[in-house]
């Protein structure tokens, strides 16, 4: 059968490791997909820069409509990033009733909604394995082998470049800055790195994630999102004394009321596997209620793992051709008349426990205030811990792990834990999930 051609957008990290993977394991692949699956067009921004990998036999060009219009291609990649020029090549390449594949989160969490009806109306899929967690097949698994079950939550370290820095800054005591520019150098970071440490890029991963698990639209805009720029070595330390690790989670929960979205450095007990994962590795543990929890683990960044999920899209793509195109795995899992609109809660509606800080005066009477407000507050203590002031200092540390509270009643205790005069005017607050 006449191999499959593919029309590449973006020759950078991820565009040329699926070059190489493609030409190494051709024939793999074709035996897999029942036909072979050719780059045969590419387009880069700039054309002089060197590339990791041999393109002999694929056309180049600068204008990535090049590559879109050209009626010999049947599969669109798009590995530009954005949602500028891939947004509009992604609708171009959709209305001439071509098929896509695309790593791209931000593009899938902003305008998956318009993206997939329009794919629906021409009869296409696109495809996004490679936009939540890297080479880990978690769409797939979530999407088709968790169809039996309700899902109730899921959590996950959806950023590699976040968890690399927060892995090396503990085990290490290297420096932020440092370890950033290490993740950019090693391909890990995004274009705009402060979407890896913001925490915006696992909001888009989690966004996608809670759609698919739920049957909901895409809603990045409600996503809660804090990054880990204020995460402190002290806080680790502490953390680290009271049996937890620190990790940049994504969280989606069903409750009765709606859904939880939020993105957060989270304590989690060490002893849990996922407080375990480190480096540029991501996990996603998902909670269900036929098969329990599964987590799913690998290389969430990187050149080859990225290309790994992009290159097995191409596959099912190339397999899905031939069906019918109702009869295709819907993009968001759910049929997409059946999305429904559970609403997203405001994040002073999430419930959680807590690990608070605050430096206070030592003296008597300053610790009881603190734990009267909590009580007046219905606000459980779980442990406490003291540390007195270094020498020349006069503020002891105090750090509180809570039981799970409303949000909304933690903000209220933090407000008053502030304005007592024996305290310092900033509680640092991290949420703190036990996961079982
Ligand atoms: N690097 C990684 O580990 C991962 C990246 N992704 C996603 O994959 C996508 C690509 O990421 P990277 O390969 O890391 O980016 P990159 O910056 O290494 O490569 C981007 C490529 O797009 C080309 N490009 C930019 N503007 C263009 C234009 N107007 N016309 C034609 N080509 C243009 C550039 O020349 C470059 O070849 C992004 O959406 C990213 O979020 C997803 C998972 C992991
Ligand atoms: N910048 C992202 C790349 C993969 O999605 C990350 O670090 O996870
Ligand atoms: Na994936």
């Amino acid at each position: 059968m006449e191999a499959v051609k593919v029309g590449l957008l973006g020759l950078g990290t991820v565009g040329s490791g699926v070059v190489r993977v493609l030409a190494r394991n051709d024939e793999e692949i074709s035996r897999r997909a029942g036909r072979a699956i050719r780059v045969v067009r590419a387009a880069s921004r700039d054309l002089s820069v060197r590339r990791d990998c041999d393109l002999s036999g694929i056309a180049l060009t600068d204008r990535a409509q090049d590559v879109v219009d050209d009626p010999d291609i049947d599969i669109v990649v798009e590995l530009i990033g954005g949602t500028g020029i891939a947004y509009e090549m992604v609708l171009r390449a959709i209305d001439q009733g071509k098929h896509v594949v695309t790593a791209n989160k931000a593009l899938i969490a902003l305008h998956g909604n318009e993206i997939f009806a329009r794919a629906s109306e021409r009869g296409v899929t696109v495809a996004f394995e490679a936009a939540v967690g890297g080479g880990i097949p978690v769409i797939k698994a979530i999407r088709e082998a968790l169809a039996g079950n309700t899902i109730e939550w899921l959590a996950g370290i959806i950023n590699g470049t976040g968890n690399f820095i927060l892995s090396e800054m503990r085990d290490k005591g290297r420096d932020f800055e440092d370890v950033l520019s290490e993740a950019q150098s090693l391909g890990y970071a995004e274009a705009d790195p402060t979407f890896d440490v913001e925490g915006i890029d696992a909001a888009h991963k989690l966004t996608i994630l809670a759609s698919i698990a739920f049957g909901i639209p895409l809603q990045y805009e409600r996503v809660y999102t804090e990054g880990i720029t204020r995460i402190t070595r002290e806080d680790v330390t502490y953390a680290a004394e009271l049996g937890y690790r620190i990790k940049h989670l994504g969280i989606a929960r069903r409750r009765d009321s709606g859904v939880e979205l939020r993105v957060h450095p989270t304590l989690i007990p060490h002893r849990r596997l996922i407080a375990n994962v480190d480096g540029v590795m991501n996990a996603v543990l998902v909670r269900a209620d036929a098969v329990g929890s599964t987590l799913y683990y690998g290389p969430g960044a990187g050149a080859e793992p990225t290309a790994s999920a992009v290159v097995a899209d191409l596959v099912d793509v190339t397999r899905a051709l031939t069906v019918d195109p109702n009869n295709r795995v819907p993009h968001l899992a759910f049929q997409p008349e059946a999305l429904i609109d559970l609403p997203v809660l405001p994040i002073g509606e999430a419930v959680t426990a807590y690990y608070l800080h605050l430096r206070a005066q030592d003296r008597p009477g300053v610790l009881a205030d603190i734990t009267r407000i909590l009580g007046d507050l219905s606000i459980s203590i779980e442990a406490v811990l003291q540390r007195q002031p270094a020498e020349e200092a006069t503020d002891a540390s105090i750090v509180i792990v809570t039981a799970a509270v409303r949000e909304a009643n933690m903000d209220e205790a933090i407000r008053r834990i502030e304005a007592l005069d024996t305290t310092a005017d900033h509680v640092t607050r991290i949420r703190l999930e036990n996961l079982n």
